[in-house]
């Protein structure tokens, strides 16, 4: 008999093709599964599928075909502890997928075939107005105002260049103030802050190499510095060296409260602002490795 699995497809994600989804529907029918297709008519329907499917089924395995919003949709709609989520990278970053080193989507329906999984931890921010989980990273400061600023328009046009056009606006509208980051028993007054569940950012770039989100707790960035310091931590990024800045402190934690006034990013889609209260999640699903 075949073994059930859902298919969860944004079709507004960046790499969409109905060809596509039609070859991953194929290899897994003919690999023994009974998929069942559900496209997303709005953003709000990934969280609403997951909820729906936990439900149903106590241990669902979830193919998730998008980019990072639409797996942290259907994470913030799953029941702790029962399902195993599927990564098919059809979004314009695809960090998760890269983290997990899937390299194409044929990749992916391969590993779902093969069946192995590991459980993951995940991140819980709560904030004045919601509690919500990320599976990537928490920014705040310049991270959450540069995904704020991200207009649709060009994030269809020039995908990842997007996020630089927002980055030059924000870099002429600069924010000087600082945030407050409570962590692992110490107060430290910073400019942003990066909340890291997992090592790679923005692709393919190692942003916190000891963060692992197969282990519980994060390794937290606390940016002190203008202008000048982030274009030399962009410059940084390439190659890998953002935490050994002089002009970032890491600190690590299973919980922080960080206060302030500034925009919250949560695995690339904007959440909201400061004060938040943030706490790791153990074992909280299983992904196809
Ligand atoms: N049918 C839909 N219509 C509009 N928005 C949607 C729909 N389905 C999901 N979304 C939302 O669209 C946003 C972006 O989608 P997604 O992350 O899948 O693609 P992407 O932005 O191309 O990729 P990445 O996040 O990897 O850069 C997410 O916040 C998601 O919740």
């Amino acid at each position: 008999m075949s073994r059930r699995c859902f298919l969860i497809v944004n079709p507004t994600s960046g790499g969409y093709r109905t060809e596509k989804i039609q070859r991953v529907l194929e290899k897994l029918q003919t690999g023994g599964y009974a998929p069942e297709l559900l496209p997303t008519g709005s953003a709000e329907d990934a969280p609403l599928f997951a909820r729906r499917i936990c439900a149903e089924e106590s241990t669902p395995l979830i193919l998730v075909a998008g980019g990072d919003g639409t797996i942290n949709g259907v994470l913030n709609g799953l029941e702790p502890g029962r399902a195993t989520l599927a990564v098919l990278p059809l979004g314009t970053s695809n960090v998760l997928s890269r983290e997990l080193k899937i390299h194409s989507l044929d990749d992916a329906v391969a590993r779902v075939l093969k069946g192995e999984s590991r459980a993951v931890s995940v991140g819980e921010l709560e904030s004045c107005r919601e509690t919500r989980r990320f599976l990537l990273m928490a920014g705040i400061g310049v991270d959450g105002a540069v995904v704020e600023g991200v207009r649709l328009s060009e994030k269809r046009r020039w995908g990842k260049g997007a996020y630089v056009l927002s980055a030059l606006r924000h870099l002429v509208d600069w924010d000087a103030q600082d945030l407050t980051v409570k962590a692992a028993g110490k107060n430290v007054a910073c400019h942003g802050v990066i909340v890291c569940n997992a090592a790679k950012y923005g692709g393919n770039f190692l942003l916190a190499p000891k963060a692992d989100i197969f282990s519980p707790g994060f390794q937290v960035l606390c940016i002190t510095g203008g202008r000048i310091t982030y274009l030399k931590l962009a410059a940084l990024l390439a190659s890998g060296r953002v935490a050994e800045s002089p002009d970032v402190k890491v600190i690590e934690a299973t919980e922080l409260e960080v206060a302030g006034e500034k925009a919250v990013q949560l695995d690339g889609d904007p959440c909201g602002r400061l004060p938040v209260k943030v706490r790791s999640l153990a074992d909280f699903c299983r992904v196809i490795v």
